[in-house]
Formats: structure tokens, C-alpha cells, sequence
């Protein structure tokens, strides 16, 4: 059944953390982090263009926009978080050299951005963890997966796992080539999943429902499965037979989306799209 939330896990964390990037996945994860303890004194974000959500934690005791220059020196993170898009990493990752202390951990989201290519811009032996979050990391479910370069000490792990489980469950791997088809299957996941409450509600549209009522079926339907995935001992294919009588409305659907051409196939090649561009943004 449903794991207990790990209530206030961040509590302890020295800090400072230092968040690079506070768009819609930073965000997200800040949220989780600061819900589970972190405190706002001990956080800091840099962003070019804070909005109302950012200046209103800005009132809450978070640093926005830290000075840099030769004073931020003394001021090295516990922990720096880059949650940038990859696409500006080569501009965005060298001036972070300079929240680089002994110790430092840094931690990078960025979908195909290297071990190699992080390390290659950042003070030499710095240690780094490479990891792929989910959005459901707000409401503390998300799931990520993550892979150290051989700097991070057995702390700096424990605490990688501290802030990523803050945020749902963490995997670790060692081989930082399944990183691409992880961020394809769970990284941009949540899309796929919302892209399904979607198109329910659009043919429950053409079936002849009203617009509200099949968006309200669509949203509760996707939210109640998942939920009772989450919880339920049985796994996903179990669940599904569960639904489908033999010879109902079910089956007929099914025999719709797992037919040639249908939803494995569909998600097959989605999936290895989103694996190739993980490979393409490495750079
Ligand atoms: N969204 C998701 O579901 C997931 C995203 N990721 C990864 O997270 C990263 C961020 O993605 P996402 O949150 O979607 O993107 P966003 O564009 O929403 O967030 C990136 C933020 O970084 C800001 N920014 C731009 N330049 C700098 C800079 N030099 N220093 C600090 N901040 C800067 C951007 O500001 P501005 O908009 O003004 O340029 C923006 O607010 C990406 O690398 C992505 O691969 C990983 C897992 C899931
Ligand atoms: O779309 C993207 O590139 C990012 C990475 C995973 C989810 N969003």
C-alpha cells in the first residue's frame, strides 16, 4: 500500500541551497523542498526574471539574486541546484564556479547535459550529481533518477538522496547512459499522462458529452487510476484486466488502442524520440 510522506525530511540540511533556475521544474522542486523543512533563510535563488511566486518567497526569507562577485566566494552553497534549460547551460554553468566551496554538491536537472560536459565547466574534483526529476515532485510524488561522478563523497550522496526523496522516490544508477530513456519514460512522462486526460475529454466531447462534464470525467478518471496504482498492491496490467469484462465495453476500446499501430506502438516510438533528443541536447 501507499508509502507514509516523509514529512519534514530537509529540516536539518545546513544549507546554504542555492537554486539556479526557479522555472516551472525548479519551482516544482523548491515547492516539495520547502514544504518538507527546508527553511527560506537557507535558500537561495538565482532567476533573471523573478515572477509574482518568486517575489513572494523573496517576503518569506529566500535570497533572490545573491550578489555574485569576489563576496559570494565566502558565501559557498551546500548545495547548488541547476534546474537551467540545457540549451544555455555553456553560458549559465561557469560563473557558478564561484558558489563552488569545499564540500559543495552540485546538483544538475538538466535533461541530456553530461557528467562530462558538467564537469568540463565547473572547478575541477567538484562533485556532481547528475539527476532526472518529475513535476509531481510539488505534491512530494515525483520520481528521479540520478548517477554521481566519482567526487561525490558518501555524505554528499546521502544528501542528494535527502533533497531528491524530499521530492518522491529516488532511483540511483551507475551507468549514466540510461539517463536519456529515463528522462524520456518518467522526465517528460507526466506530459504523456496529461496528454491522456486530454484527448479522454476531447472524444468523450465527440461521444456526445458535454465539454465540462467530459473534462471533469477525463481529469478524475486519470487522478483516481493513478492514485489507485499508487496504492494498490497489483501492478498496472492486473488493474487493467480488472476493468475489462470479457466481452464489454472495455475490451472493445482496448482492442482499439492495443491494436496494431495503437497505444504500445505509439509510446514506443514517442519514447525513443524524446531518448534521441536527450542525445542531441548533451551537445
Ligand atoms: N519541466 C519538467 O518537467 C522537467 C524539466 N527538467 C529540466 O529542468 C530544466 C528546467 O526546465 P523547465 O523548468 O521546464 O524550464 P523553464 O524555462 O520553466 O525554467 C528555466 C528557468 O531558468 C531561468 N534562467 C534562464 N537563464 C538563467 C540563468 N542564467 N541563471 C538562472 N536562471 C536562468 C529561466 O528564466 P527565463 O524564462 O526568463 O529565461 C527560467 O525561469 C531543464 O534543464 C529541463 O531539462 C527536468 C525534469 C523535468
Ligand atoms: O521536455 C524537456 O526537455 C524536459 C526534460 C524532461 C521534462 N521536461
Amino acid at each position: 500500500m501507499a508509502r507514509k510522506p516523509n514529512t519534514k525530511p530537509l529540516a536539518k540540511f545546513k544549507g546554504p541551497l542555492l537554486l539556479v533556475g526557479a522555472g516551472k521544474m525548479g519551482q516544482a522542486m523548491l515547492d516539495g523542498w520547502l514544504a518538507r523543512g527546508l527553511a527560506p533563510k537557507k535558500t537561495a535563488i538565482i532567476e533573471p526574471q523573478p515572477g509574482k511566486a518568486i517575489k513572494a518567497l523573496g517576503k518569506r526569507g529566500v535570497t533572490v539574486n545573491p550578489k555574485t562577485g569576489p563576496k559570494a566566494k565566502a558565501a559557498a552553497a551546500g548545495a547548488i541546484v541547476i534546474a537551467v534549460k540545457p540549451q544555455i547551460a555553456p553560458d549559465a554553468v561557469p560563473p557558478l564556479g564561484l558558489h563552488v566551496g569545499k564540500g559543495t554538491l552540485i546538483v544538475s536537472i538538466m535533461a541530456g547535459r553530461t557528467l562530462a560536459f558538467l564537469e568540463d565547466k565547473l572547478p575541477k574534483g567538484t562533485a556532481i550529481v547528475r539527476a532526472m526529476p518529475n513535476t509531481p515532485a510539488a505534491i512530494g510524488r515525483g520520481i528521479t533518477v540520478a548517477v554521481a561522478n566519482k567526487n561525490v563523497s558518501r555524505a554528499q550522496r546521502k544528501l542528494a538522496s535527502d533533497l531528491l526523496a524530499a521530492i518522491g522516490t529516488v532511483e540511483w544508477v551507475d551507468d549514466e547512459r540510461l539517463m536519456d530513456a529515463v528522462t524520456a519514460v518518467s522526465g517528460s512522462g507526466p506530459a504523456y499522462v496529461f496528454l491522456l486526460a486530454e484527448a479522454m475529454a476531447q472524444a468523450g466531447v465527440a461521444a456526445g458529452l458535454p465539454a465540462t462534464l467530459a473534462a471533469k470525467l477525463a481529469r478524475e478518471t486519470v487522478a483516481g487510476s493513478g492514485e489507485l496504482l499508487h496504492r494498490s498492491p497489483l501492478d498496472a496490467a492486473t488493474l487493467r484486466q480488472n476493468v475489462t469484462s470479457p466481452g464489454g465495453t472495455t475490451a472493445a476500446a482496448l482492442e482499439v488502442l492495443m491494436g496494431p499501430g495503437g497505444f504500445d506502438a505509439l509510446l514506443t516510438k514517442a519514447i525513443a524520440a524524446a531518448t534521441r533528443r536527450g542525445r542531441e541536447l548533451a551537445g
